[in-house]
């Protein structure tokens, strides 16, 4: 024998009972025992409170409802049924809408709804329900009747949520289904006490009705039809990867519940718990999905974290002070005095040096709570042994559940790290030693971020998501966002990792959109954008939008950018970016970037400062790291550079060259940049920097290149019309290298704490006579590598090579951060 039961969603219109009818008739026709339950059609028991208060207060609308509620199932009986089910069933209603009008009526007259008449009134939703439902199966050829559950759940006469008598209950039970050998059609909710009286059993009630049949039954399975494909691992509206939990245990399926999955109310699991019958949480909608199974059995995997749940809104409250310490009755005292308020704690946790004891309650409870607290406290707060009671409002409880956890170290260090690197701050923790489930209460600003966290940390199966933030979509930026969107099903796929740039501004515009912006048109929806883009705005917004795993990008060159670095870090949001300002400026911002991002435990990346995409600085890095020291860099780290005077020879004219370089999209923004010296400045800075030397800008010598008029020329244009003009000059120093049989190089170098860039002449023998196209090569002499120097070479400018970089600084955060 199966019982199945049917929420209010799953019954709210003819059709969706059409639905159900299919799904029972499934099962008869493959030889299923079973009984069903129905709660009342979707929204009607409040349409009967809503009812009964109008017409307790003498407000004659209460009868416009009446006649809304009568003609709502009049018409879907009308709409399920033919004759001859159509006039029995029209008429069974018609006497429960008499009774009903009579009995709101009377209330009207006395202007009175006791909970004992309250129960009676609500009674009509599950009793019109299971009646239309019941002759539906009928009609599709069922052998169905109807069953009042007042028959058979006997119950106490607490009215609004009566204690049911399980002895006797169960024994009316066994004898009703003896009887009766029909598929019965039961009403939920409904129990009726001594002398008839009809009661109700409270919140849940329905899944409690199937719950006690199944366990008079001893039936084989409960199955609770709702609209949800069972429980899942999260509250899918907040976590878009939540995904349905295929088997999980009696005691994780009720911490779930306690924690907001409202898919099962935990007292109605008790029938079933006790006779240990397995329950399946089922979709009215999606019938073909497997649902949850919830049994006293483990799942064969043993996943250590079934679900993650939350309580939205809670105030936590502190009681301390010196007087607590090693003094028996504190707690008691104290949780005495909430329970004699009526107070209930959600959550509770004490340290062991016993100086404080914290507990949640429901914030509508805290001020209460606390004045409660101070009474039972009055003397110790007045003597000072006792501080006033500390009220914190604004929080959450976020939990992970599952049995296995008891078994698995590392799954409070894998919790506390996903919070962590999402800077979400943890007030404080609770665990009981069942190690059932693990709580911790935050922000509750930071609520949704810190679930998705959580499940992205320990559901691995899935796919992570990254958030990217990106500035600037110039000849970088958007290079990158063809490569993200040509890449995204590979990483995808074999990566488990899904890119989503959710923010992205020019120096115009911005747009921002939480489930991604779709790369196909980014370019047409920024234009359409009618937000101006303000830097600080950009920022402001990227904050509050508070998601997990958040990268920002900066593909400008420009400084006020960089000067939101800080603050972006400060709120966990790695960064990645070719922009060189930042950790070229002043050293003492270098430091402190670095230092935040340390703090924060989140990413501050920017290989592609150096040679773009070619592993400079984490090649630089890993030397240190492992113990190397280095004593010497010597360097060509210009791609336009290199490429303007490894294409110069005698017979090409210099200014055409740099126009060349800047269309490939090698020099800065502004080709001086490159000309004079500054952008190889940056990057040796830089370079210098991660050896651990403090070095300034104005400690970096620079033999200049450019004539004094091209460097300054007011603008861009202006100044390639002056470096026409000096052509000339640059052709004799070609043609005098070349008469040594040398060639040009802008040659960057370090040693003995001594930076300076200059235009050298070298001879074939030296390594950089060899380079070519807009080849860097950066050459490390140290100790390890004394004799042989180690050297990187290769393209170091380009849009592919260096959004390329750009790109895989991405993954590489989305990695580490998840
Ligand atoms: N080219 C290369 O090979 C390499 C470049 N880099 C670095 O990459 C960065 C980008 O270079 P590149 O793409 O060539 O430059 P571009 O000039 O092509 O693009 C710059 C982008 O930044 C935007 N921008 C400028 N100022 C602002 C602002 N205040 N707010 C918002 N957006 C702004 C521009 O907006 P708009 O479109 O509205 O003008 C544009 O989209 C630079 O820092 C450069 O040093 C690093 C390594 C190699
Ligand atoms: N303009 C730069 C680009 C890379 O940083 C260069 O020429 O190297
Ligand atoms: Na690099």
């Amino acid at each position: 024998m199966k019982v199945l039961k049917f929420g209010g969603s799953s019954v709210g219109t003819p059709d969706r009972i059409r639905g159900i009818v299919a799904i029972l008739k499934s099962y008869a026709d493959r030889g299923d025992h079973f009984t069903v339950v129905f709660s009342a059609f979707g929204g009607v028991t409040d349409s009967l409170i809503t009812m009964g208060g109008l017409a307790a207060k003498g407000d004659e609308s209460y009868y416009e409802h009446f006649l809304a509620f009568s003609k709502r199932h009049l018409d879907a009986a009308r709409d399920l049924l033919q004759e001859p089910y159509l006039s029995e069933v029209l008429s069974g209603l018609e006497n429960n809408h008499e009774v009903l009008k009579n009995l709101l009526y009377g209330i009207f007259l006395v202007r009175e709804a006791s909970t004992r008449t309250m129960d009676y009134v609500i009674s009509f939703g599950e009793r019109n329900s299971a009646f239309i439902i019941a002759h539906t199966l009928q009609q599709a050829g069922l052998n169905a009747s109807y069953l009042d559950a007042r028959k058979i759940i006997s119950t106490d006469k607490n009215f609004g949520n009566a204690k049911v008598d399980l002895a006797m209950t169960y024994g009316k039970i066994k004898k009703q289904y003896i009887q009766n050998s029909d598929i019965q059609v039961v009403t939920g909710f409904i129990a009726a006490a001594k002398g008839g009286l009809t009661t109700t059993l409270g919140r849940g009630g329905s899944d409690y009705t199937a719950a006690l049949i199944a366990a008079g039954l001893d039936a084989d399975s409960l199955e609770i039809w709702t609209d949800v494909d069972g429980v899942m691992t999260a509250d899918p509206r907040r976590v878009k990867k939540a995904f349905s939990i295929p088997v999980m245990t009696y005691a994780e399926a009720m911490e779930m519940s306690h924690f907001g999955a409202k898919v099962i109310y935990p007292p109605t699991i008790q029938p079933v718990l006790a006779k240990k019958i397995p329950m399946w949480i089922k979709n009215t909608f999606n019938p073909s999905h497997p649902g949850t199974l919830v049994s006293d059995k483990e799942d064969d995997v043993r996943t250590p974290v079934k679900g993650i749940s939350s309580i939205g809104n809670i105030a936590l409250l502190t009681l301390q002070g010196s007087g607590l310490f090693g003094v028996p009755g504190i707690a008691a005292r104290l949780f005495g005095s909430l329970a004699s308020a009526g107070i209930n704690v959600i959550l509770i946790t004490q340290g062991s040096s016993e100086h404080s004891i914290s507990f949640a309650v429901q914030p509508d409870k805290a001020v209460k709570a606390r004045k409660q607290v101070e009474k039972e406290f009055e003397h110790e707060v007045q003597s000072g042994l006792v501080d006033p009671v500390r009220m914190e409002a604004e929080l959450s409880v976020v939990a992970i559940i599952g049995e296995h956890m008891r078994y698995l170290p590392g799954i409070s260090g894998r919790l506390f790290q996903a919070l962590g690197q999402n800077g979400i701050n943890v007030v404080a923790i609770a665990q009981g030693s069942s190690e059932l489930n693990i709580s911790v209460v935050i922000n509750r600003a930071d609520e949704s971020k810190a679930l998705n966290a959580l499940h992205e940390a320990f559901f691995l199966s899935d796919t992570s998501v990254v958030n990217v933030f990106m500035v600037g979509v110039g000849l970088i930026g958007s290079t990158l966002l063809k490569q993200i969107k040509a890449h995204a099903e590979f990483l995808k796929k074999e990566h488990s990792l899904e890119i989503k740039v959710v923010g992205l501004a020019n120096s115009k515009k911005l747009i921002f959109n939480e489930n991604g912006i779709d790369l196909d048109n980014w370019r047409d929806q920024l234009s359409a954008s009618d937000t101006p883009m303000k830097i600080k705005d950009f920022v402001e917004r990227m904050k509050s939008m508070n998601l997990s795993s958040s990268i920002f990008i900066d593909n400008t060159a420009n400084e006020q950018i960089a000067q939101h670095y800080n603050e972006v870090l400060d709120a966990s949001i790695s960064i990645s970016t070719p922009n060189k300002v930042a950790a070229s400026s002043g050293y003492e911002l270098y430091l402190k970037l670095k230092k935040t991002a340390k703090k924060r435990g989140i990413l501050f990346l920017y290989e592609t400062n150096v040679g773009a995409g070619l592993p400079v600085i984490s090649t630089l890095n890993d030397l240190i790291v492992s113990g190397d020291r280095i004593l010497k860099i010597e360097a060509v780290l210009s791609g336009s550079l290199s490429f303007i005077f490894n294409s110069f020879k005698p017979g090409i004219s210099f200014s055409s060259i740099v126009l060349e370089a800047q269309k490939r999209g090698f020099t800065e923004p502004d080709p001086r940049v490159d000309l004079n010296g500054i952008d190889v400045r940056r990057k040796l800075i830089i370079l210098a920097r991660e050896t651990g030397l403090p070095l300034e800008a104005e400690d970096v010598v620079i033999h200049p290149v450019l004539p004094d008029a091209c460097r300054n020329a007011p603008n861009v244009e202006a100044f390639f019309a002056e470096l026409k003009q000096a052509d000339d000059h640059f052709t004799k120093l070609a043609e005098a290298a070349a008469a040594e049989g040398k060639v040009l190089r802008m040659v960057a170098s370090l040693e003995n704490g001594i930076a300076s860039i200059g235009l050298q002449s070298v001879d074939a023998t030296h390594p950089f006579y060899q380079l070519s196209g807009s080849d860097n090569m950066i050459v490390f002499t140290s100790e390890r590598y004394k004799e042989r120097p180690l050297v990187v070479r290769g393209p170091g400018a380009g849009a592919e090579v260096t959004a390329a970089g750009i790109f895989s600084e991405i993954i590489k955060i989305g990695n580490y951060l998840n």
